[in-house]
């Protein structure tokens, strides 16, 4: 399977920051490893162009689930494809929380990501307080259950499991719990999808580093990463992008 080193950029990036895409670019062309970056919308069609005929691509951070019309400051699927991205990534906790978006929300701006050809990245993860109650499980499987469109296939969906406790706090799961929640999520992937399910790439998010990058790439179902802070600079994303393709 095509491994997929992605990078949410989030509320950062300037346009200083296109020096960024360059550099990643000439210093990490890696076979066998999908490299991403999502910036800020106002950055996506400038990035996108910085990365045509390199090794990155590019997406949006969010969605609107309608193609047009009378949302002010949301962007459409097929406005992210016209700039020249790839994937969005949709449901990320940080939207979830801020935003109340729910499971049916995040579904159907997945089904608007597919409709426009975009690869959407599907974003699940528990909170501290459900995973001390020894939820995680129950409450990661009824993400995954309700925010997966019936028709999504390995081509246009990837799963990203950001447990909410371990982004941007440096507080990692132990491989062990990794891997426990990326079989959880692949037996039900194929419960449900077959061998779509099977060939879903399932990557994990949440205080990723160069340092600890090899490590989490050496679970069993770990297809990549999703890495917020460590994706801003290319020396420290480059890092991760070399590790995974050494994994
Ligand atoms: O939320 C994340 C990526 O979407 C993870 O963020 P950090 O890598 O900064 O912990």
């Amino acid at each position: 399977m095509q491994k997929l080193a992605a990078g949410n950029w989030k509320m950062n990036g300037l346009a200083a920051s296109l020096a960024e895409i360059e550099a990643l670019a000439t210093a990490h062309p890696t076979p066998g490893c999908d490299i991403l970056i999502c910036p800020p919308a106002t950055l996506l069609s400038r990035v996108s162009d910085a990365a045509l005929g390199t090794s990155v691509q590019t997406g949006a951070q969010d969605c609107h689930p309608k193609d047009s019309g009378a949302h002010t400051g949301d962007i459409s699927a097929a406005m992210v494809r016209d700039a020249g991205g790839a994937f969005v990534i949709v449901g990320h906790s940080e939207r979830r929380a801020d935003h109340g978006e729910d499971d049916a929300l995040v579904r159907a701006k997945a089904e608007a990501a597919h409709d426009a050809g975009l690869i959407a990245i599907v974003c699940v993860g528990e909170t501290l307080e459900q995973r001390e109650a020894g939820r995680t499980l129950e409450v990661v499987g009824g993400q995954v259950a309700g925010s997966l469109p019936d028709d999504a296939t390995a081509e246009d969906t990837v799963i990203a499991y950001e447990p909410v406790w371990a982004i941007g706090t440096g507080k990692v799961p132990t491989t062990d719990e990794i891997a426990l929640v990326h079989a959880d999520i692949r037996a039900r992937l194929t419960a449900r999808f077959g061998a779509d399910g099977e060939g879903m790439r399932i990557i994990y998010g949440g205080s990723v580093k160069a340092s600890n990058a090899a490590e989490i790439f050496a679970v069993p179902n770990v297809d990549g990463a999703l890495v917020g802070g460590a994706s801003l600079k290319a020396a420290d994303f480059g890092g991760i992008v070399d590790a995974l393709g050494a994994a």
